[in-house]
């Protein structure tokens, strides 16, 4: 029987690498299937979907033997919703999915309009693109590939940038999706709650882009945890009902360990910081573009050593909130200080050296040519010996599994590796402050763990870190202090314990309570392992 989507000893090397990203692989997906490709970072998950969906070697070159069985008809949302925009608006583009279709024109608006209600995109139809967030632009990613409806449809991590409610939302129309059409999904994703168990099959990649495991969700959970751990996949947290025998009977811990996430920070930790130094404080201050506010009356202290996380709903204000911390996007009222001194009173040279950004979008971040001199570039910036740079560059590009790559431009590396050069470039010098805006999204569960170690041991050195995250185990696990924005406020600034055990608060903000929490108030039907 011809194979309806697949490859056969299919090998890709991309020219400037002497490494296959993928190795003889051959796979056979079937009609109507859903099926989840699971993998370290950099296993080449993307690299398979591409060339399934055609784009490789059509539009991205690269040496190519075996047979790809592809399909006319394709739709991808790419894990860069970025990377696939081509109109200035958002009903424009969503409207040339529509058109591919030969939608007529007068029974577009509303199509329009329920689409973005679907995929829960709550702006005007005539934004400009530029002006959405990371995870508004993920939604309008997702509404332009259901309006195409083609007959297969390729996530690449559809959901890596929606706040915790969103993903759930997202993957909850997508199920429902799922069982009304017979159009063939596939999936490339890290974080498996919500998704893993409807989907039909899981194919497991190793780190060298080779297929180790093919079969049942179930099967492979229960089969190839040992695989999974050592490749450092993340594995789903809450089990459905309906497996809970199989989780039972296996040898093998199928969650995080629950230690890590029970010990959750206590008030005294807080009380410690309180008493030192200040590095940012605000008062009355207000951010947003142009005549818009997006938060206003902001009136935070964030201190020497303290952990503080910056968390909402998508839109609500947190990349802004962060970039202003270090004047990348103005105040529009109020006063900012930056240890006790007025903000404009710094220069730019003064603030580059004593705080480091890392963007939501790694490659804003970029100005070299490989990924070497990437990390390096701070050291030769402040005339450092030779030495230190190449010690000090050889041992983050070890601690983030890049060194495999020093030669590398850094705009070829995977998404997830490209965000862990991001942040590794920020880490080579001493500053008092690192904002990170999403470090971990996108992240395999070995890597993200030892981002967060490296950024730990930072702290415990004295650095502030200020993070902009979806993820609510870490926040609640690591966090002195977290800032909560919500419809144009602060709703929160405190404890995690103190949020996260205010129900009422963490509903009317559409946030998912940490596994802990849910812990306590065992949800029915969901087993907890
Ligand atoms: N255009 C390119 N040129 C050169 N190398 C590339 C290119 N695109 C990807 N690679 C390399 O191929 C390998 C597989 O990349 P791919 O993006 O498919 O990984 P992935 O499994 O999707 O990773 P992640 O989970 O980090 O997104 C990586 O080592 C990456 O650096
Ligand atoms: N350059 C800009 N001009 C006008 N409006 C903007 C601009 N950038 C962002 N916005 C708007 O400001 C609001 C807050 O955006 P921001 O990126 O700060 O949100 P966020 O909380 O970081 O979201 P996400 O979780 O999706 O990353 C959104 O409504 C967004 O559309």
């Amino acid at each position: 029987m011809e194979t309806f989507l697949g490859c056969k000893k299919l090998f890709i090397r991309f020219y400037n690498r002497s490494e296959q990203s993928l190795q003889n692989m051959t796979l056979s997906i079937n009609k109507g299937e859903k099926v989840l490709i699971l993998g370290p970072s950099g296993s080449g998950k993307s690299t398979l979907i591409s060339a399934l969906a055609g784009i490789i070697p059509e539009h991205i070159e690269a040496e190519v033997s075996g047979e790809v069985f592809s399909r006319k008809n394709v739709g991808v949302m790419f894990q860069d919703p970025d990377s696939q925009f081509c109109m200035l608006h958002v009903d424009e583009e969503i409207a040339f999915s529509l058109e591919n279709r030969s939608i007529p024109r007068n029974e577009m608006d509303k199509m329009i309009a329920d689409l973005m209600v679907h995929v829960g995109l709550n702006v005007d139809k005539r934004t400009p693109i530029e002006t959405l967030s990371g995870g508004m632009k993920q939604r309008l990613a997702l509404a332009c590939l259901l309006a195409l409806e083609p007959e297969v449809l390729f996530f690449d991590e559809p959901t890596a940038q929606l706040d915790p409610k969103g993903r759930q939302e997202i993957f909850d129309l997508l199920h429902q999706l799922s069982k009304k059409t017979n159009q063939t999904m596939v999936f490339v994703e890290h974080v498996l709650d919500g998704c893993i168990e409807w989907m039909d099959r899981v194919i497991l990649l190793n780190d060298r882009g080779a297929v180790i495991a093919d079969g049942k969700p179930i099967e492979i959970l229960q089969n190839f945890q040992k695989e999974m751990e050592e490749a450092g996949i993340w594995r789903p947290r809450v089990f459905p009902e309906k497996w809970v025998e199989v989780v039972e009977n296996t040898s093998h811990p199928l969650s995080i360990k629950l230690s890590n996430i029970l010990e959750s920070k206590s008030l005294e930790k807080l009380k410690e910081v309180d008493k030192q130094e200040l590095v940012i404080h605000t008062e009355k201050v207000d951010i947003g573009y142009g005549k818009k506010t997006i938060v206003s009356d902001i009136n935070v202290k964030i201190r020497k050593g303290e952990w503080v996380s910056i968390i909402g709903q998508n839109g609500s204000g947190k990349s802004t909130f962060l970039k202003s911390m270090i004047g990348l996007e103005p105040i529009k009222k109020g006063q900012l200080y930056f240890q006790n001194k007025e903000l404009n009173k710094w220069s730019d040279r003064e603030l580059y050296e004593k705080a480091g950004f890392v963007f939501q979008n790694p490659e804003l971040q970029f100005i070299t040519d490989t990924v070497y001199d990437e990390i390096a570039f701070g050291g030769r910036q402040r005339n450092w010996p030779k030495d230190l740079i190449e010690t000090k560059t050889l041992q983050l590009l070890k601690e983030f599994g890049l060194e495999r790559y020093r030669d590398a431009h850094p705009f070829t590396l995977s998404l997830g590796q490209k965000r862990r050069l991001s942040v590794a470039t920020m880490l080579l010098f001493d500053q008092i402050l690192l904002l990170l805006d999403e470090p971990t999204f996108g992240q395999d569960e070995k890597t993200a763990n030892e981002l967060i170690r490296c950024l730990k041991e930072r702290q415990e050195l004295g650095t502030t870190i200020m993070m902009v995250t979806h993820d609510m185990d870490l926040v609640d696990h690591y966090s002195d202090q977290v800032i909560l924005f919500n419809e144009g406020k602060v709703m929160y600034q405190g404890p995690p314990n103190g949020l996260f055990s205010n129900e009422k608060m963490v509903q009317e903000c559409r946030l998912i309570p940490p596994l802990h929490y849910q812990l306590m108030h065992e949800r029915r039907g969901l087993v907890f392992v």
